[in-house]
C-alpha cells in the first residue's frame, strides 16, 4: 500500500519535493499538502492535483507519513498544535535547517519514529541531494523506505553523527544558492562585455551543467578536470590565477563557516 504524505506548510521545499514525487509517478491522492491561505490551496490543488488542507491536525490525522516544512521558527507552535494526534505508527520527516531531533522528539510528545533531512530545491526536477539522520524509533524499514522516498528525487547521503547536518546544510543544503550567485555574477560580467541575456545564460549555465555532470560521472581527481581545462599560458590559467589572487579557498571558508555558524545558532534558539 502507497503510505499517504502529507506536507505540513506548503512553500519552495514542500513544492520542491512533492513536485519532484509526482514527476517520478508518486499517486496525486497520497498526497496532502497544508497551507493557511486560501488562494495557495486553490493553486496547488489545481496545479498538482494533490489534496490542499487548511488545517494541519486534520492533515495528520489522514496521513501515514508527515513532512514538516515550515520555517525553523515555526516548528515548535506547528507540531504543539497537532501533537495530541501523533499515533506511534507515523513517520515524521522534518526538512528544518537548525532544528535537531531532540526538540522535533520533545514537541511531539512521543517516541515516534523521527528523521530530519536537509534537502534542496533541485529535488523539484529529481536532481536533489538529502542528508538524512534518524532517531533511535527509526526502524530499519522505515530507513530504507525514506531512502527511496528521496532517491525519486534525487539521492541522499545519512550521516551518523546530528552534528554533521550543520555541514551538510552548507554543503548541499544552501548550495546551489551559492552556484546560482555565480552564475548571476558571470552573466552580469558577459553582459558588461556586450553578450545579450539569453546568450549569456545559455552559455553560463550550460557550462555549470556540463562541468557538474563531469564531477558526477566521471571518476577522476576534479583537480584532474580542472587542469584538462588549463593550457599553460593559456586563457584559463589567468581566470584562476586571479581566483587565487583572491583567495578562493578563503572566500569559499568563509561562506560556508557563516552558514555553518547560522546553522549552529538556529539549534540553540530552537531547542526544546
Ligand atoms: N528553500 C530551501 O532551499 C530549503 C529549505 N529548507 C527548510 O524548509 C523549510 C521551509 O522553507 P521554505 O519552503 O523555503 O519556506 P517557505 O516560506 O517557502 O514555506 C513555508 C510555508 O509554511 C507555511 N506555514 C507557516 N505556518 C504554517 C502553519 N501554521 N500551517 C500551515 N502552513 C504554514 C507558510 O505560509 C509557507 O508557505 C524551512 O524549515 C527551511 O529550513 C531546507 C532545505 C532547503
Ligand atoms: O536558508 C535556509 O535557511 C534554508 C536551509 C537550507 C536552504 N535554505
Amino acid at each position: 500500500m502507497t503510505p499517504s504524505i502529507a506536507f505540513i506548510g506548503v512553500g519552495n521545499m514542500a513544492r520542491s519535493i512533492f513536485s519532484g514525487l509526482l514527476a517520478s509517478g508518486y499517486p496525486a491522492k497520497n498526497i496532502i499538502g497544508t497551507s493557511r491561505t486560501a488562494e495557495k490551496r486553490a493553486h496547488y490543488a489545481g496545479e498538482y492535483g494533490i489534496t490542499m488542507l487548511a488545517d494541519n491536525l486534520q492533515a495528520v490525522q489522514q496521513a501515514d507519513v508527515i513532512v514538516l516544512c515550515v520555517k525553523p521558527a515555526q516548528m515548535q507552535s506547528v507540531i504543539e498544535a497537532f501533537a495530541s494526534q501523533v499515533r506511534q505508527d507515523q513517520l515524521y520527516i522534518s526538512v528544518a535547517a537548525g532544528v535537531e531531533i531532540a526538540a522535533l522528539s520533545h514537541w511531539l510528545n512521543s517516541s515516534v519514529a523521527v528523521v530530519r533531512s536537509m534537502p534542496n530545491t533541485p529535488s523539484q526536477i529529481g536532481a536533489g541531494m538529502t542528508g538524512l539522520i534518524a532517531n533511535t524509533q527509526t526502524t530499519q524499514a522505515q530507513k530504507v523506505w525514506v531512502t527511496e522516498l528521496f532517491a525519486s528525487i534525487g539521492d541522499s547521503v545519512w550521516v551518523d553523527d546530528e552534528a554533521q547536518m550543520h555541514t551538510v546544510t552548507a554543503l548541499s543544503g544552501s548550495a546551489p544558492a551559492y552556484f546560482y550567485r555565480f552564475v548571476e555574477a558571470m552573466i552580469k560580467e558577459a553582459k558588461q562585455q556586450g553578450l545579450d541575456e539569453e546568450s549569456s545564460r545559455k552559455l553560463a549555465s550550460h557550462a555549470m551543467l556540463g562541468a557538474a555532470r563531469m564531477v558526477v560521472e566521471i571518476d577522476e581527481p576534479i583537480a584532474q578536470l580542472r587542469q584538462n581545462i588549463t593550457s599553460p599560458n593559456g586563457t584559463t590559467e589567468q581566470a584562476l590565477l586571479s581566483f587565487e589572487a583572491s583567495n578562493i579557498d578563503q572566500v569559499v571558508a568563509d561562506a560556508m563557516t557563516a552558514c555553518i555558524d547560522r546553522s549552529k545558532v538556529m539549534a540553540d534558539d530552537f531547542s526544546a
